[in-house]
């Protein structure tokens, strides 16, 4: 692979002023140096994307579901070389990874099969007085350039969800990926450019999202901005976007409900598994566990046990589980986190340790319910679970959440199910499974706090085009 990656604008790599090394943060290793777009770059780049869709708008459905395909294809034949290098940029252990790259590739997939069938819909006309001999139907249409800022988690699949439906949609793109992982995003320009994509559709340029982000989400020729990330830059974001077209995906807090009767066996794995996948930092990983009295021993020394047998090592190593978090400063954040809900009242009953970059997987309890680690994101190895009474008590702590994303529910009661389901203030309810659960062609997206929009391709497609409702008279003026 190159050492030094510059910006893709226009379908040409373009020197950038400056380079910054980008570093391993298991190893602390320089691994590339990334050139650092600045706004005349973004500038740039926006107008080659506007240029550029003036031609591409009208590239048929299915030629754009072939490029689609296409790219689809190539990265899952060249799919060991895309998670390795999610696991040296992002410290992602290889088995995640790798399950980052199967989804990534059903994620085109689902974009190439989505830009096929992007229907309107035939509206009854007569339905009201007036509404005779007419006929009405809407249809969508792509709507320019789509400027995306993407986060460093799911470097592959999150930036497929959203160059995915934009080019399925027929527009063209401008993408930001993050600064700790834009290898991942780099690589596109090559796989899109062997899929056929015409030049100027994609234009990849790394930078500072503080430098880059008024012209990203201000320039007027900019008239859908896809972000995914945390909800500080999100509120940043909606204010310099005005009056555009907004997608904010944002973090959340999400909890787990085990209720009366569940069936421990059955829970224990994915409750774990989804609490410390990639380290916690996953936006619908399980921050707060609540779990019936007559199950919460047998559960916290089951989970404790489990927990500690999870594999501490380097994200290249097979058995590995818990790796590097992804930098000091994410890790300096963690442990003052910690400190404050032990001063708190919190006990730490496994984990609370640091070596090297990395946070043993760390459970507590006896949380108390105004600490960051449950208010705030904690977006890192640290879980919390508290015992409840009554389902109702459990349902109002899970909503006493500024984020509302995902939830999860494990129960052997159709009726507490629906109960559950009707009352949990989040995008999606995940009934008998964690709340670490998507697949990709799902609507996705979080109520409250935790964005505005939703993606899973043909959501997501909705957001990046316009709809124009047609009316057609009949008998009068035809010949
Ligand atoms: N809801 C979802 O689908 C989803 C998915 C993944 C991650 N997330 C959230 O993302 C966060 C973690 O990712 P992160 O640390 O990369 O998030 P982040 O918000 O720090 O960064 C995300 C992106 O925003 C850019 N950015 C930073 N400051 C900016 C500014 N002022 N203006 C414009 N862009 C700016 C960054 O460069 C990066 O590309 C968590 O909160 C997590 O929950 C949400
Ligand atoms: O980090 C948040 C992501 O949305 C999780 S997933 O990749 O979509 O499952």
């Amino acid at each position: 692979m190159r050492k030094k990656w510059q910006l893709w604008i226009g379908g040409q790599w373009r020197e950038a002023k400056t380079y910054e090394p980008l570093y391993n943060p298991h190893t602390d290793e320089e691994l590339a140096e990334i050139g650092q777009a600045e706004p005349a770059d973004a500038e740039l780049a926006i107008t080659n994307a506007h240029e550029t869709f003036q031609r591409f708008k009208s590239h048929p459905a299915h030629a754009r579901a072939e490029i689609l395909a296409k790219a689809a294809d190539i990265i899952d034949q060249r799919s060991e070389e895309c998670a390795k290098i999610i696991a040296l940029e992002g410290a992602k252990s290889i088995r995640n990874a790798r399950e980052e790259i199967s989804r990534t590739v059903q994620t085109y997939q689902f974009a190439a099969e989505a830009a096929k069938s992007n229907y309107g819909e035939q509206i009854p006309m007569d339905a009201a007085k007036g509404g005779e001999n007419r006929f009405g139907f809407t249809i969508h249409t792509p709507i320019g350039v789509v400027t995306a800022i993407t986060p460093f988690n799911f470097p592959f699949n999150l930036v497929a969800h959203k160059v995915g439906p934009a080019i399925a949609a027929g527009n063209s793109i401008v993408l930001k990926p993050a600064e700790q992982t834009p290898l991942s995003s780099l690589l596109l320009a090559e796989i899109f450019q062997e899929a056929g994509l015409p030049d100027g559709v994609l234009n990849i340029i790394p930078g500072k999202g503080e430098v880059l982000s008024k012209t990203l989400t201000g320039h007027p020729y900019v008239k859908n901005v896809t972000f995914t990330g945390s909800v500080e830059v999100g509120h940043i974001i909606q204010q310099q976007a005005g009056f555009r077209k907004l997608t904010l995906e944002l973090g959340s807090n999400s909890p787990l409900i085990i209720d009366e009767g569940a069936d421990l066996e059955k829970v224990i794995e994915p409750s774990v598994m989804g609490s410390f996948s990639y380290n916690g930092q996953v936006c619908i990983s399980i921050q707060r566990i609540y779990v019936h009295q007559s199950l919460y021993q047998e559960y916290l020394d089951r989970f404790i046990k489990r927990t500690k047998e999870l594999v501490i090592g380097s994200p290249l190593d097979e058995k590995t589980n818990i790796t590097a978090v992804i930098s000091k400063k994410s890790l300096e954040r963690l442990q003052g986190w910690l400190e404050e809900a032990v001063k708190e009242g919190a006990k730490i009953e496994c984990g609370g340790t640091v070596e090297g970059n990395i946070m043993a997987p760390t459970v507590l309890t006896n949380v108390n319910r105004d600490s960051k680690v449950f208010r705030s994101e904690i977006f890192g190895p640290i879980v919390c679970i508290f015992p409840f009474d009554t389902l109702d008590e459990a349902i109002n702590d899970a909503n006493d959440s500024r984020y509302g994303l995902n939830s999860g529910i494990f129960t052997p009661s159709i009726e507490r199910a629906f109960y559950a389901a009707q009352r949990l203030e989040t995008g999606g309810v995940i009934i008998n499974d964690i709340p670490t659960f998507r697949i990709d062609n799902m609507p996705y997206g979080g109520w409250k706090d935790s964005g505005v929009g939703r993606e899973g391709i043909k959501y997501a497609m909705q957001e990046m085009m316009e709809q124009k409702f047609i009316s057609f008279k009949l008998n009068e003026h035809f010949l």
